[in-house]
């Protein structure tokens, strides 16, 4: 019988390559240097630090890869005096994003956007979304031609045209190709090696995609690609949405149904929308670990949560922003403004009353409605669908 969905392929399928002390290997590393892939990670918050330990652990074991995993930072300066990246290189952790995390001596971090970027071919975008423009016209013709790019970024752009991607901005402004990585991927708990899962989705070379599989895979983090971008991008980045209105359940104290229903509604909102947009996404797509899972970990532990959670519980006379920088010190949500986003692609196209979830989030976001109206204006209406 023929599988429901692609196949899952284990580590050891996936890590083919010999390691680079074994024997069969030729010990000439500046020899093979020029055939080996360089990665350069953009961005190094919470979930950035973790990407770039994975991919460093990575690097060191498989010839393919020089170690060196260059790790660009936004630079600020700590309580402590000393700049962010010196503190980075001297004590190979991220002290404000991933404290107590060795993030491996071949992640060097680099203050240089364009530094960090100019000599490799594998570009790792890891950055709050609100941000990326910015990065990407800073990168234009700053990158090799020959470079891949992968987006771990949860989020959307919404232009003049309509919505963008933020794989789309990569791939168009940078003349690049770009794939995705999303999954039920809290940092911190990957941070520490605790077993998860995460979905590569990619264009439509097959060997591109196994290329970010084999730079990502460890025992404990385990990714399964699909052929299905705009199906895993719109996964990752609808779900931040849900994962504010349960915020808003569990700040009212409405209990697990309503959350479960929560989460129900939200998944069916997500599946409906990411098709409207792209016909050409996959149903199974949302049975992998970027759909249901993510939505299913968010809802339970994610920082968008435990915001939203906080607002319900202030009845929404605390602002995001200001709960935002109490709580998460310099990290970022990237719900809220999602909300916003897909309210204004609603509100465009016509499709609110299609999307009473969506468009309740984002009116209770922005104190039109009161966070009760979660469940009072969540009624679902995609029969349709
Ligand atoms: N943290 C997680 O558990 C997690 C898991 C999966 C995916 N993601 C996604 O990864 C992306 C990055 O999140 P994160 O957790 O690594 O970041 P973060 O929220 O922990 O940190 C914020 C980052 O933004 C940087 N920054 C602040 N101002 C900036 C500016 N003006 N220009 C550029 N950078 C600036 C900070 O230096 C910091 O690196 C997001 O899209 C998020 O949804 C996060
Ligand atoms: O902490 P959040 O809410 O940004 O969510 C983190 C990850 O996206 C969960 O997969």
């Amino acid at each position: 019988m023929a599988p429901a969905f692609e196949q899952v392929p284990t580590d050891t399928e996936t890590q083919t390559e010999a390691p680079h002390n074994a024997s069969n290997t030729v010990n000439n590393d500046d020899a093979q240097a020029d055939h080996k892939s360089r990665v350069a990670v953009v961005g190094s918050g919470n979930w950035g630090s973790v990407a770039a330990k994975l991919i460093a652990s990575n690097t060191l074991k498989l010839n393919s890869f020089h170690d060196e995993v260059r790790m660009w930072v936004f630079e600020e300066t700590l309580q402590c005096g000393e700049k962010l990246t010196d503190v980075i290189n001297r004590t190979n952790e991220n002290a404000k994003y991933l404290p107590g995390i060795k993030l491996g001596k071949n992640v060097i971090a680099d203050p240089d956007l364009e530094n960090a970027v100019k000599d490799a071919n594998l570009l790792v975008f890891v950055t709050p979304h609100q941000f990326m423009e910015g990065i990407c016209k800073r990168l234009v013709g700053k990158v090799r031609e020959d470079a891949e790019a992968i987006s771990l970024i949860k989020g959307m752009e919404v232009k003049m045209e309509g919505p963008c991607m933020i794989s789309t901005l990569i791939s168009e402004q940078l003349g690049i190709n770009c794939s995705v990585l999303m999954g039920a991927n809290i940092a911190n708990e990957i941070a520490v090696e605790k077993f998860s899962e995460a979905t590569v989705g990619y264009r439509d070379k097959r060997e591109i995609a196994e290329q970010w599989v084999r730079l990502f895979s460890t025992p404990y983090f385990i990714v399964t690609p699909v052929q299905d971008v705009e199906g895993v991008e719109l996964c990752g980045t609808l779900k931040n949405i849900v994962a504010i209105a349960a915020g808003f359940v569990d700040g009212l104290d409405m209990g697990n149904n309503t959350k479960a229903a929560i989460m129900r509604i939200g998944l069916r909102e997500m599946i409906a929308f990411s098709k409207l947009l792209f016909s050409s996404v996959r149903d199974s797509t949302f049975f992998e670990s970027c759909g249901v899972a993510d939505v299913i970990t968010t809802c339970l532990g994610g920082r968008n949560r435990k915001v939203a959670e906080a607002f319900a519980k202030n009845g929404g006379r605390r602002s995001f922003d200001e709960l935002e920088a109490e709580m998460l010190q310099g990290q970022k949500l990237q719900g809220v403004s999602t909300a916003r986003e897909v309210y204004e692609v609603l509100s465009h196209r016509g499709w609110l009353e299609l999307f009473p979830l969506f468009a309740t989030v984002h009116e209770i976001c922005v104190g039109h409605l009161a966070p009760s109206a979660v469940v009072e204006h969540s009624e679902t209406k995609l029969s349709l669908f």
